[in-house]
């Protein structure tokens, strides 16, 4: 009977196959204290292998994981294994979970994946997995998980029978066709978004559908499906009757200036009274009344008076929670930071434009009469019930510090889930780096790229202050915005706990750490490995998710890991930043903390606390070698105006050593 020696034997084949010396397997111990392994109890046989971004490269060859015969999971995500799917993963009867995205796989699904009567979790995403969907997936009577996005499936999706099946996606299959069967149109629109399909959800065929075109939406229709998504059409405010909101609906119209148009529903009075929620929490006891803000109302004055604001924002925040539980008229409820001059027919009269759509919801850049601006997020996929939601999004508005983009409120309804918050007129840094539709590229000096890194490391490390469970959750260049000055504000901290869980490949997955199997769940450590991605687009200039889906495969880290370290100022950093000769040493100590927030291993990583001193030590000694370099030029000119030769040498004599190529 196969026993753990015969499972040592398996893995061992595994490594030689795909592992290399990448897997730091001792061959004399025991394998279940191999890293990655473990065993059932008593040390008995292997069941569980994962191994995400271990950069496992190759084929898997027959007679490996499939000898692994009491293996329960097996996560080989985020490497670059090619070839076809281990055939023989059919023999392992015990799987319950299998996660082989984000590879190179190729071929078809093989037929003994189906006799996998115990599997309950199935993610093929991102591969380049090819042929049909079977309909022998009906014989997975337990699944409950089937991600097979951005592969090269085609044909039709035959009708899937599987009741316990909640979380599906297709999407980027860009040849499937056919209509959506039936069973599978209670799943979200995003499922299917990218393919030929039509029917369900999408009303049409996806590929017609985007973003800029949305279907036009009865004016008298009730609110969209919570799900659905996208925007109503280009209604104007004057169809609006009065109540609170069902929807906000934008398109695009010519230039960028669009009317934000919103549908409307049923609300026991007619346009919400900012203050109402918080007078009917006050009625009911809880809470102080509005007076409670006698926090500052400028941001920027909350925090220089510490926690000042804080009980306030809280007290706020408790006081509506209160006012829905209670079952009063459905309102805008403001945090402290917010300043109170619009309410939500304000918001609703606002002409609006799309900002972008990202996989927490669509944001809305919105003008209201009164001259002042705001970003409307316009969530989609919260699946928390009201309480939840007002003390979750509470907890976060509540953090107060001036590297975050201040929440100013949110609308709740059962259709409707809005947050506003100050509008960042510089946009994000992913625009900055990477151009957007309107802008192109921004050159960004060295100076302003340390800044930006010190800035957002100051948010997220406030954050992470707030106790040892409280993190981010979504790092990334687009929730880095800047103000004026280019000092950055992380924006969108605790929206990853909001919403449901989304398999859509987004921008968020280059910056995702290999441990992350939930995206709502990402720990500190996570965000830190994020932060790493998010130096390296610093100091790069490459985006993550461009460098990840490029013909390589390759995502950043590994990028800049492949290029050896002798060779780093050459042909790491951005073109822009090699005119900056004085401070090379800096921009690589900069480039080896990215590295360092980037490891695999969690452990291995340095805590956001750290990370800040590091960042304020590199800006300190870029400084210092700016003004050497400043005052040496200076000598060398004064000096003489025929010594053109020794303005040189002293130029050379400030920079640091060793580093220039
Ligand atoms: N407060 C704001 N001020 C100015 N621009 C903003 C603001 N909030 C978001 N944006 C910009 O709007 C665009 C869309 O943002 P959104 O948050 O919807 O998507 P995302 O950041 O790409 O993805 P995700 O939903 O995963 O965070 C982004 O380019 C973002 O930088």
């Amino acid at each position: 009977a196969p026993d753990l020696e015969a499972d040592r034997a398996a893995l061992l084949a595994f490594r030689a196959a795909v592992g290399r010396e990448a897997l730091p397997w001792n061959a004399s111990a025991s394998p279940c204290t191999w890293m990655g392994v473990m065993c059932g109890a008593g040390g008995g046989r292997v069941t569980e292998l994962h191994l995400p971004g271990a950069r496992l490269m190759g084929q898997i060859p027959a007679g490996t994981l499939g000898n692994l015969t009491a293996l329960q999971s097996v996560s080989l995500r985020f490497n670059a294994l090619s070839g076809p799917l281990p055939p023989d993963l059919g023999g392992c009867k015990e799987l319950r979970g299998v996660y082989l995205h984000e590879n190179r796989f190729s071929g078809g699904i093989p037929a003994g994946f189906f006799s996998l009567g115990k599997l309950a979790h199935l993610n093929l995403a991102s591969n380049n997995i090819s042929g049909g969907i079977s309909s022998a997936f009906n014989s997975l009577t337990r699944l409950r998980t089937l991600y097979l996005e951005s592969n090269r499936l085609s044909g039709e999706i035959p009708d899937l029978d599987l009741s316990k099946l909640v979380n599906f996606n297709v999407s980027f299959n860009r040849a499937l066709n056919g209509s959506i069967p039936a069973r599978l149109r209670r799943m979200p629109r995003d499922a299917f978004m990218g393919t030929g399909l039509c029917g369900g959800p999408l009303g049409a065929c996806s590929g017609e559908i985007s973003p800029a075109s949305p279907p036009p939406a009865p004016a008298s229709s009730p609110s969209p499906e919570p799900s659905s998504g996208t925007n109503a059409g280009g209604g104007k405010s004057s169809k609006l009757s009065g109540g609170a909101i069902a929807g906000i609906a934008i398109g695009s119209a010519v230039g960028l200036l669009i009317v934000a148009a919103l549908l409307v529903i049923f609300c026991r009075r007619g346009g919400g009274n900012k203050t109402r929620s918080v007078e009917a929490a006050a009625a009911a006891g809880v809470g102080k009344p509005p007076e409670s803000d006698m926090a500052p109302r400028d941001h920027k004055g909350a925090v220089e008076n510490g926690t000042g604001s804080r009980p306030a924002a809280v007290a706020a925040a408790a006081a509506a929670a209160a006012a829905g539980a209670n079952g009063h008229a459905k309102s805008l409820v403001f945090f402290s930071g917010g300043a109170k001059v619009y309410d939500l027919e304000d918001l609703l009269r606002a002409s609006a434009e799309v900002l972008g759509k990202g996989t927490t919801g669509t944001t809305y850049k919105a003008m209201l009469e009164i001259g002042m601006l705001v970003a409307v997020k316009r969530l989609k996929d919260v699946n928390l019930p009201e309480k939840e939601f007002r003390e979750t999004i509470s907890a976060f508005a509540a953090m107060d510090h001036q590297n975050l983009v201040p929440l100013q409120a949110f609308y709740y309804s059962r259709d409707e889930k809005l947050l506003i918050y100050d509008y960042m007129p510089m946009g994000s840094l992913s625009s900055l780096l990477h151009g957007n539709r309107v802008s192109g590229r921004t050159p960004l000096d060295w100076e302003t790229r340390y800044g930006i890194a010190l800035s957002a490391a100051r948010g997220i490390e406030y954050i992470h202050s707030m106790g040892p469970g409280v993190s981010h959750g979504n790092i990334k260049s687009s929730n880095i915005l800047l103000s004026k000055s280019f000092e950055a504000h992380v924006s969108e901290h605790g929206l990853a706990n909001l919403v449901g869980p989304s398999s859509t490949p987004s921008r968020a997955a280059g910056y995702r750490a290999p441990e992350v199997t939930d995206i709502r769940k990402v720990s500190q450590k996570g965000d830190v490995y994020s932060f790493g991605v998010l130096l390296l687009e610093l100091l790069t200039g490459k985006a993550p998710a461009q460098a990840f889906l490029n013909e390589d495969g390759i995502d950043l880290p590994r990028w800049v890991h492949s290029v050896a370290p002798e060779e780093w100022t050459s042909e790491v950093f951005d073109l822009e930043l090699l005119r900056y000769h004085n401070v090379e040493e800096e921009m690589v100590q900069l480039l080896q903390l990215a590295i360092d927030c980037a490891a695999q291993y969690p452990e291995k990583r340095p805590s956001m606390a750290d990370v800040v001193v590091r960042i304020e030590e590199i800006c300190r000694s870029s400084r210092a070698s700016a003004r050497r370099n400043q005052q040496q030029e200076h000598h060398a000119i004064n000096d003489s105006d025929d010594q053109s030769s020794k303005h040189t040498d002293s130029i050379d004599e400030s920079r640091p050593s060793g580093l220039h190529s």
